[in-house]
C-alpha cells in the first residue's frame, strides 16, 4: 500500500514512520510512505504558503494554491484520483472500522494542516474524507497522519508477522482485548492466572473472552452495550 502525505513538515512523517514495524514494512516493500512538501509548490520567491485569514482573527491560513498544486502533481504521478483524507479536529472520529476501509486502497493521500488550517476552497476541491483523531486540537496534522498510517499499516498483508497478528486485538471483535502476561510466572509476588499455564486451549479461550467482556463493560460501556445487542440478535 502506498501512503502519500501532503505536509509542510515531511521530516516528521519520514522520521516517525521509519522505525519499528512500519520501518520494517517500508524496507521490505509492503508499504511505501512518501512525504510531499507543500512548500515546494509555493508560487512566490519567498516560498510562502500561508496568509492572514479574510475577516480577521488570530493566526495564519494555509493557501489553496500550493495545496492544490501538490495534489495535482500526485494525481499525475499515481495516474488516478486517489482518496484524500484531511486530518482535522472537525472530522469524523477515527476508528478501527475506518482503518479497515482505508486499508482497501492501493494509494491513500493524507493531507496535514497547520496554523489555523487550510483555505476551504482547497478542501472542497480535493478532500474525500474528513478525519479527526479525537476531541482535542494539535498544532498540526502530522501526528494524526502518523496515527492513521500506523493503524492502517497493521492491516496491510505482510506488515505484521504471524506472531503479531491483528485479529485478536481490541476492537476487532467489538471488545477490548484480554489481559496479557509473559515470563516470569511470578512477578513481585503476583502469579500469572493458573488457566494460562494449564495448556487447556478451550479453557484459555473461555477465560480470555470473559476477561475481554469484563474489561469492555468497565472501560467502554458503549462498546459493551453494542456487543450485548449483537449477541442477543436485536
Ligand atoms: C491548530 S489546528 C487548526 C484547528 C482549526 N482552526 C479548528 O479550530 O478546527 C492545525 C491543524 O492540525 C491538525 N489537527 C489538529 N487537531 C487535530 C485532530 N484532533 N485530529 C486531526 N487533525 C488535527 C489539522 O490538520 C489542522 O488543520
Amino acid at each position: 500500500m502506498n501512503f502519500h502525505v501532503l505536509t509542510l513538515f515531511p521530516d516528521m512523517i519520514i522520521d516517525g514512520l521509519n522505525t519499528s514495524i512500519t520501518g520494517r514494512a517500508i524496507k521490505n516493500g509492503c508499504l511505501s510512505v512518501e512525504a510531499v512538501n507543500i512548500r515546494d509548490y509555493a508560487n512566490n520567491k519567498h516560498m510562502k504558503v500561508d496568509d492572514y485569514p479574510y475577516g480577521g482573527g488570530a493566526g495564519l491560513v494555509m493557501q489553496a494554491a500550493p495545496v492544490c498544486a501538490a495534489y495535482d502533481s500526485l494525481v499525475q504521478k499515481i495516474g488516478k484520483k486517489p482518496r484524500v483524507v484531511y486530518m482535522t479536529p472537525q472530522g469524523y472520529t477515527f476508528n478501527q472500522k475506518m482503518a479497515q476501509d482505508f486499508a482497501k486502497e492501493d494509494d491513500l493521500v493524507i493531507l496535514c494542516g497547520h496554523y489555523e488550517g487550510i483555505d476551504e476552497r482547497a478542501l472542497e476541491r480535493i478532500v474525500t474524507d474528513y478525519v479527526s483523531i479525537g476531541d482535542y486540537v494539535l498544532t498540526g496534522g502530522e501526528l494524526p497522519a502518523m496515527v492513521v498510517i500506523d493503524t492502517v499499516s497493521r492491516l496491510v498483508p505482510g506488515v505484521l508477522h504471524n506472531s503479531e497478528s491483528a485479529e485478536t486485538e481490541s476492537f476487532e471483535n467489538g471488545l477490548l482485548e484480554y489481559p496479557q502476561y509473559t515470563r516470569p510466572e511470578v512477578f513481585e509476588g503476583k502469579k500469572v492466572p493458573d488457566v494460562l499455564l494449564s495448556g487447556h486451549h478451550a479453557n484459555v479461550e473461555k477465560w480470555r473472552l470473559e476477561k475481554s467482556i469484563e474489561r469492555t463493560k468497565k472501560y467502554r460501556p458503549d462498546l459493551y452495550e453494542e456487543y450485548c445487542r449483537k449477541q442477543s440478535g436485536t
